[in-house]
């Protein structure tokens, strides 16, 4: 019984022959890894332009963009881009293109209210089928805005947040809000944080007593 034991322990040997050949393959990773490394730049890299160049054909044949705009640009920006911030706008500037241009806009609707021509302006036409109308088509373009930004359009995004901001001063018109009512609003409420407001506002009953949503 003993002696069966001692020719077990001869072939432990044989690893230590195994060890020399591991350290050649050493090298191999190092250079796999430089490959592997480039090749996932190579494959993002290609997939892109035909992507890009389908979307352009799409966007500009159904919603051709304002002249200045470039639409492959716009198109080519990779998605991550969009969520950088203000970075991510360099492509869209426009000279004359700022936020002051809605103050500008509001007067043009006011104007085409006060004309009334409602066969030459489409601000004057929908404004003369009332309230309810002019508060449905904002919800209309609210709806394909949040569409197109859910499925990650991005111009089309821009498209419809352009169509929404046009009907939402048609709204003001017709509410007689001039915007300087609006940016006074946001300008205070810079420098508060929106959570801290949220939990200073009244809970329960006493909220519900005050606005339509439940408590
Ligand atoms: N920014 C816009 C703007 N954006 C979108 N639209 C129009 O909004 C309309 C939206 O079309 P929809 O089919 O969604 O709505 P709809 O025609 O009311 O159809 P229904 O919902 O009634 O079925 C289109 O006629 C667009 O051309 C705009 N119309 C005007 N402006 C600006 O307003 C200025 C004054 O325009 P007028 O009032 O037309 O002179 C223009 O110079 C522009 O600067």
């Amino acid at each position: 019984m003993g002696k069966a034991a001692i020719p077990k322990a001869k072939p432990v040997k044989a690893p230590k022959a195994k060890a020399p050949k591991a350290k050649p393959a050493k090298a191999k990773p190092v250079k796999a890894k430089l490959v592997k490394a480039k090749l996932p730049k190579a494959k993002l890299a290609k997939p892109k332009l035909p992507k890009a160049k389908k979307k352009a054909l799409k966007v500009a044949a159904s919603l051709p963009l304002p002249p200045g705009i470039p639409v492959a640009q716009q198109l080519a920006m990779p998605k991550a881009a969009s969520a950088a911030g203000a970075g991510a706008l360099g492509p869209f500037r426009v000279e004359g293109a700022e936020a002051a241009i809605l103050d500008t806009l509001w007067r043009t609707i006011e104007a085409r209210r006060a004309a009334g021509d409602i066969e030459h302006s489409h601000s004057a036409r929908l404004l003369a089928r009332g309230t309810a109308k002019v508060a449905q088509k904002l919800g209309e373009e609210a709806v394909e805005c949040v569409i197109e930004a859910t499925m990650g359009n991005r111009a089309a995004t821009v498209l419809e947040s352009a169509d929404l901001l046009y009907h939402l001063l048609v709204l003001w018109v017709d509410a007689g809000i001039a915007p300087a009512e609006v940016w006074a609003e946001l300008a205070r409420r810079q420098g508060i944080s929106g959570i801290a407001e949220k939990a200073s506002r009244p809970k329960g009953l006493v909220r519900a007593a005050n606005t339509t949503k439940l408590p």
